[in-house]
């Protein structure tokens, strides 16, 4: 049984060029103990997606307009009330930000920070809160953690920022974490150094991860099963293996033909051309079909396509590409 069932999930944002659907009939699963890549280009509805499933909206723009976000044993999130939703943040589902510097108070010492969010939640004394915090900086390797309670966060590299985040994500034990490019901000070598302190963890106390990157070679890395993302909607979602050797949708072999390197080193390196279309007036049919290099009139008819298992390949390999059911329109 899956620990977060996500619906048909809508959610717009109102500005002043109108309303933006940027995430647009959503649906998929996470599994306990799984790793979730959510991948695709800028804006095409990621964070959205996962900011929606626990409201984290800054400002009033942004609202669920429809379908379910089930997280097993509590119910559905996008109909629960704020203040039963305030107790699953971080306590059931924690949220690491791309940029720790939005995660922390600059004027807090950072073992205040880690205590609170346990004392937010917890009844423990203050010396208690401070020793789990403690013990949480070691948990996540920091050096000399003893000194770094009392240090405020400008005090810290940007790895170890995100370390500290990762300790308050970890703090309340929860079941599930949503990391939002919580590495594009650092550099090579410590964005592998947390990508494995994820993992660790995971393997460690079986908590299932969101992880939403655009980096395909991240994805492979650290992934057990992905969504490809594009204009608000699921493309392809399967097995990593599955989706990165065997891409179907168009859309995920462009991503794939415009990496660098290391995922598909067989393929020439191909731009993509042209970018997502608006989210305030999407194209009609295949919404990738403007810019994808083996569409046919009939893309961009009718109705946005529907995932569905590709025919003769693992059934929970799916893609929502209309000419998977034409012979040999994909070559
Ligand atoms: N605060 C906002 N106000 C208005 N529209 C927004 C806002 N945030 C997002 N959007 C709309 O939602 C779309 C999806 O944005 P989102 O941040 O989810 O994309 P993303 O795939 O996570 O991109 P990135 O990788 O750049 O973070 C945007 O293209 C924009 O139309």
């Amino acid at each position: 049984m899956s620990i977060l069932s996500i619906r048909n999930l809508q959610t717009e944002f109102r500005g002043p060029a109108g309303i933006a659907r940027a995430v647009d009939g959503v649906s998929f699963d996470v599994n306990p103990g799984e790793i979730f890549g959510i991948v695709g280009e800028s804006g095409c509805g990621k964070s959205a997606t996962c900011r929606s499933i626990l409201r984290l909206f800054a400002g009033a723009t942004a609202r669920i307009v429809g379908g379910e976000v089930i997280l097993e044993g509590t119910g559905d999130l996008a109909q629960m009330r704020e203040s039963d939703l305030a107790r699953v943040r971080g306590r059931e589902v924690a949220f690491i930000f791309q940029d720790p510097l939005t995660a922390l108070n600059p004027t807090m010492r950072i073992g205040k920070q880690v205590a609170e969010v346990i004392r937010r939640h917890r009844k423990v004394s203050r010396t208690e809160a401070r020793e789990a915090a403690l013990q949480l900086l070691r948990d996540v390797h920091i050096t000399s953690p003893e000194r770094r309670l009392d240090a405020f966060p400008h005090e810290l590299s940007g790895g170890l920022r995100q370390r500290v985040v990762i300790a308050m994500a970890l703090a309340l034990q929860p079941r599930l974490i949503i990391a939002d490019e919580p590495t594009t901000a650092l550099d090579v070598t410590v964005q592998d150094q947390i990508l494995r302190l994820l993992k660790e963890r995971r393997d460690g106390t079986g908590t299932s991860i969101i992880f939403i990157t655009h980096d395909l070679g991240v994805v492979s890395q650290i992934c057990d099963r992905m969504a490809v993302m594009y204009a608000g909607r699921v493309v392809e979602t399967g097995s990593v293996r599955q989706v990165l050797d065997h891409p179907s949708h168009p859309y995920t072999r462009a991503l794939l033909d415009a990496l660098p390197g290391q995922v598909s080193r067989d393929r020439d390196l191909t731009p993509i051309e042209g970018s997502p279309p608006s989210l305030i007036t999407p194209p009609s049919g295949c919404r990738f079909a403007p810019r994808c290099r083996v569409a046919r009139p009939c893309c961009a008819q009718g109705a946005a396509p529907v995932l569905k298992p590709r025919s003769g390949v693992s059934a929970d390999h799916l893609d929502a590409c209309i000419l998977t059911e034409v012979p040999d329109a994909i070559a």
